[in-house]
């Protein structure tokens, strides 16, 4: 890794291509494209380094990097109908989210792919994306026999016996409907050290010369040369430093779903008349930045367990179900994950009690069907944007009663053996809130976010006014700028969506460098 070898005037610092945010995706660009040893390649990086940080490298440290200095803490607009309390962590160091989270890890379901092409993203389809995890560099496993907790244990056999949905042994062996298992983890269980994208992919190729690291280095406005084309990004280093850098190639937007449309519309892409309010000039009037804020929506229900439990784990939640409310529907559309910690955090600040040893489930809506939007709400690039999730919001009710349904399949999870004799009681929201109307009510105030915000720079075809790149990932009405990360999802999967953004970094490698498709093979449904 060099810090010198860019070139140019005193300002600028000339590469073939500047990545814009190291975080999942843009590891992945980073290491793929510097393959070439003749590509200048420089990533810039709000967050510090990962290498040698045990707190960040500890999978199970993942909790207490939530609100803490690794997070940029992006808070939500009032949820009339939801919990505005949510903090929605945002992780700032090198490897993103992938270095903050718990790297569960699925691959898409081909009919999450399909609906990608449906909505005019040709090109994405099943036969082209997972074939890419022929590619992926994480070491993706499933929980490991001595993190598999007994308690854990007895909860996929109970959900087994309660809802008849079969064990998954590894969910990533082909595409599922329904069924309760441990999940997968990108880790290396004899350390419990994460495979983060940047582990996995920077770590041992940080030595290239070709690659230039800038980390603790904000980028906070694109900038257009005399042709109108955007070659340049101006950044804040820590020091308080500016510097403009320059891509004679491409620039590549992975700064995630709040941060990208973050930039840009700080840079004067987006809605027009939204830009002018604010002061800023736009120069590309493009109504979808910002729109389409998708994510997935979860509640909580917790128990009080008969005294402590045995510690192992790979990071608290190993396991979880997957549920298909509708017979013969071909993918599911529940999901639930087990923690064997109680989440209190948004019971207990609803009055509910903290429990020193209690367990929980947490039932999420898959594909939720209320969409939110961002947007700014200041010119000056400290101010963090507006995030209106507008959760449970969709006028048909579904991602309501997808939670009431999920705390009423929990109940019964936790009436069945053998997880019924670890359970004292049921302290939130409690036995005696039964009604539709009530479990709606409070898990609607104790809801929270699996963390999975995308969607707010959305890919699609031509005729797609809300699309904000084209199904190549250019961002629309320029050359040489291309965003990478979660925001181009134009549907969100059905699944935990870091594979999702992996096996999208790849495909974008191949888009930018001209390299042929690994799709070669056929995909099994
Ligand atoms: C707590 C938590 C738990 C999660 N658990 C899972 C899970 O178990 N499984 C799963 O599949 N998904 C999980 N997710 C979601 C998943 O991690 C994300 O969807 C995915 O990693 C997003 O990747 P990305 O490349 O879009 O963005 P990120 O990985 O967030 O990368 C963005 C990077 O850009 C940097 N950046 C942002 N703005 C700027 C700027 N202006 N200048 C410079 N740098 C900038 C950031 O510091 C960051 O490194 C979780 C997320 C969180 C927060």
């Amino acid at each position: 890794m060099s810090a010198e070898n860019g070139r140019g005037d005193e300002t600028d610092e000339t590469y073939d291509y500047v990545i814009v945010g190291g975080g999942t995706a843009g590891c992945v660009l980073a290491d793929r494209l510097t393959e070439d040893p003749s590509v200048r390649v420089c990533v810039v990086e709000g967050g510090p380094s990962d290498v040698g940080d045990e707190r960040i490298l500890k999978l199970r440290n993942w909790i207490n990097l939530l609100d803490s200095e690794f997070d940029y803490g992006y808070t939500t607009t009032e949820q009339p109908r939801g919990n505005s309390h949510i903090l929605h962590s945002r992780a700032r160091v090198l490897g993103g989210c992938s270095s903050h989270n718990t790297l569960i890890s699925f691959l898409p379901l081909p009919e999450d792919l399909d609906e990608w092409v449906e909505r005019g993203c040709a090109g994405w389809g099943p036969e082209t994306i997972l074939p890419y995890r022929k590619r992926l560099k994480n070491r993706i496993v499933p929980v490991a026999e001595q993190d598999r907790n007994p308690i854990a244990r007895d909860f996929v056999a109970a959900a087994h016996q309660a809802l008849g949905v079969p064990v998954v042994e590894d969910f990533n062996a082909q595409p599922f409907p329904e069924g309760t298992g441990f999940f997968s983890l990108a880790y290396e269980p004899e350390e419990n050290k994460r495979s983060s994208a940047s582990v996995a992919y920077l770590h041992p190729v940080l030595d290239r010369p070709n690659l230039t690291l800038r980390l603790e280095t904000w980028a906070y406005r694109l900038l257009a040369d005399a042709a109108g084309a955007l070659t340049r990004v101006q950044v804040r280093e820590k020091d308080g430093g500016e510097r403009v850098l320059r891509a004679e190639r491409e620039l590549l937007l992975c700064a995630g779903a709040i941060d990208t449309p973050r930039l840009l519309l700080l840079s004067g892409i987006g809605p027009a008349d939204q830009l002018r309010g604010l002061g800023i000039e736009p120069l590309a009037d493009l109504p979808g930045v910002g729109e389409n804020l998708l994510d997935h929506p979860e509640s909580v229900i917790i128990w009080e367990t008969e005294g402590p439990l045995p510690p192992n784990s790979a990071m608290d939640s190993d396991a979880g179900l997957f549920l298909r409310r509708e017979a013969g529907a071909s993918r599911p559309d529940l999901m639930f994950h087990f923690y064997q910690v109680p989440f209190s955090v948004n019971t207990e600040r609803l009055g509910y009690p903290a429990v020193e040893h209690g367990v929980c489930m947490t039932p999420n809506v898959p594909r939720a069907r209320s969409v939110g939007r961002m947007w700014l709400t200041s010119a000056d690039p400290t101010v963090h944007p507006a995030l209106d999730f507008r959760y449970f919001t969709d006028p048909e009710g579904h991602d309501e009663q997808t939670l009431v349904d999920g705390m009423r399949v929990a109940r019964k999870v936790a009436a069945t053996e053998p997880l019924r004799s670890w359970l004292r009681r049921e302290v939130a929201p409690g036995p005696s809130v039964t009604t539709d109307a009530e479990l709606s009510e409070y898990a609607r105030r104790a809801a929270h976010t699996v963390y999975h915000p995308a969607g707010t720079c959305r890919m699609g075809a031509p005729d797609d006014p809300l699309a904000v790149v084209d199904p190549e990932l250019r961002l629309r009405g320029f050359d040489g700028v291309r965003v990478v990360d979660a925001s181009v999802f134009p549907t969100m999967p059905t699944i935990n969506p870091m594979v999702t953004v992996l096996l999208a970094a790849e495909r974008a490698a191949d888009l930018i460098t001209g390299r042929e498709s690994v799709a070669a093979g056929r995909v099994e449904r």
